[in-house]
């Protein structure tokens, strides 16, 4: 199959509202709790995107009936705790380390076996860090070398354990929990640094008793859930290529309507803020049990900063769009603690630093990290090694380079952010698909 390249070329001012698609955490769970509860659910924002598409097809494939009834609108016909059944053939999550961690926990309380397999990039990705727990709780899962495919074995009793989690990791806790509504007693997850606790909010939403706190959640096996209803909000990550954008391209001012500002999610907010960006949020609400609220974002000279460490969980996908606001900020940016960003859809902070080279930037790796140093952007080709965060976040370093950028390998973006080109050149960004 031919590789898709995108082009992004110098521009000026972006303006206009910009409505982000759903968020992708909140679309997975969604769709394996609405799985696993008596009733309907209808779920309303899902995420037309191939990661969570994967997590919806795989559900159906054990069994589950998951009716599309417009746009991101779903009606999971829930089959209980025990209602899933064994599928023939693999469950394939596609992209999505999100679905293949959290499907890891959920399927090893079950009666049959499964197999999860992932795409190239999936296949790469590290999974010892939820079978090894999820071995302590009594569950049978084989791995090739810690990495997918994975083979989950069926028909285990697992017990409930406390465990604390040697990385913040949101999947891995995830994982527990899932594995924890199958299991005898209490399971429970302590995290060195607080994670996304959509899982925890979501359970609670469905009627399972749970306790919880940032850094902290407890909750014991065998009850059961019941349907409801749920409205995704837009996924902030998604908003974080055009709050950037807005921030180091002149003359913009764009508004983003309904974003999800859970404040595990909200770090490159703060980031941004304290480098001097202009961003505002109105009409702060509650909306499906999650704080939202519109985003307004305009130019505003940004300069370099130390980050701390204790963002890094709360900003860990906007790291590569980051990186390009500190490429042209004024003075140094170091960024510290992040040495997950190594094992996601690619090592982010080596095809960053490469990417960033390659166009003109200064810019140091480290094990962790990276130091920046702002300057100017020449332009130039990059790789984005099919990784669909790496691809939008040079998108945005095209509209401010001299010569423009070749992105490499985009194709990937439809995991997370279907209809972004659209969405980004309606707004101002030059972004076309290359010959
Ligand atoms: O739980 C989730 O939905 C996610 C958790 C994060 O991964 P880790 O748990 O590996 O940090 C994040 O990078 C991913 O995009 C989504
Ligand atoms: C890391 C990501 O997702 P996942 O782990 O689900 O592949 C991401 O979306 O940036």
């Amino acid at each position: 199959m031919k590789q898709l390249d995108w082009i992004s070329r110098p521009g000026h001012g972006l303006h206009g509202v910009v409505r982000v698609p759903g968020d992708k955490s909140v679309s997975h769970r969604a769709m394996m709790l609405g799985a696993l509860a008596n009733g309907r659910s209808h779920v309303r924002g899902f995420l037309e995107g191939e990661d969570t598409r994967a997590t919806a097809a795989v559900l159906q494939q054990l069994g589950v009936r998951i009716e599309t009834v417009g746009d991101g609108e779903r009606i999971v016909h829930g089959v209980g705790l025990h209602g899933l059944r064994g599928a023939d053939t693999p469950l394939d999550c596609g992209n999505a380390g999100t679905g293949m961690r959290l499907l890891a926990g959920l399927l090893a309380g079950q009666s049959f076996d499964s197999v999860l397999v992932g795409d190239e990039s999936l296949s790469k990705r590290p999974m010892r860090r939820v079978t090894e727990p999820l071995a302590a709780m009594g569950a049978s899962i084989d791995t090739q070398d810690g990495l997918p495919p994975l083979q989950v074995h069926g028909g285990k009793n697992l017990r409930g354990i406390r465990y604390t989690l040697p990385v913040a990791s949101a999947q891995v806790k995830s994982a527990l929990l899932l594995a924890g509504l199958y299991a005898e007693g209490e399971t429970e997850v302590i995290e060195p640094h607080p994670t996304r606790d959509y899982t925890e909010r979501m359970l609670a939403a469905f009627g399972w008793p749970i306790a919880f706190e940032p850094g902290r959640a407890r909750l014991s096996g065998r009850h059961e859930m019941k349907a409801t209803d749920i409205d995704v909000p837009a996924d902030f990550s998604s908003a974080a290529f055009f709050l950037v954008a807005a921030s180091v391209v002149p003359g913009s001012e764009l508004r983003l309507p309904a974003v999800g500002l859970n404040p595990r999610r909200t770090g490159l907010l703060h980031a941004l803020r304290l480098m001097g960006a202009d961003i505002r949020v109105e009409n702060e609400r509650e909306s499906g049990g999650e704080p939202v609220g519109d985003l307004i974002v305009c130019h505003a000279p940004l300069h370099g900063i130390e980050l701390p460490v204790e963002w890094v969980p709360d900003m860990i996908d906007e790291f590569p769009a980051l990186f390009v606001a500190a490429s042209v900020a004024s003075g140094r940016t170091v960024v510290r603690g992040a040495a997950e960003l190594r094992v996601k859809e690619s090592d982010r902070i080596a095809t960053m630093a490469a990417g960033l080279r390659a166009i003109g930037a200064r810019i140091e790796e480290t094990p962790d990290g990276a130091m920046i140093d702002g300057g100017s952007l020449a332009g130039g080709t990059v790789e984005s090694h099919g990784d669909h965060r790496i691809a939008m976040s040079f998108a945005i370093a095209g509209l401010l380079s001299r010569d423009g950028i070749r992105i490499g390998d985009c194709a990937n973006v439809a995991t997370s952010f279907p209809g972004f080109v659209e969405l980004a050149s309606a707004c101002g960004f030059q972004l076309g698909i290359a010959d």
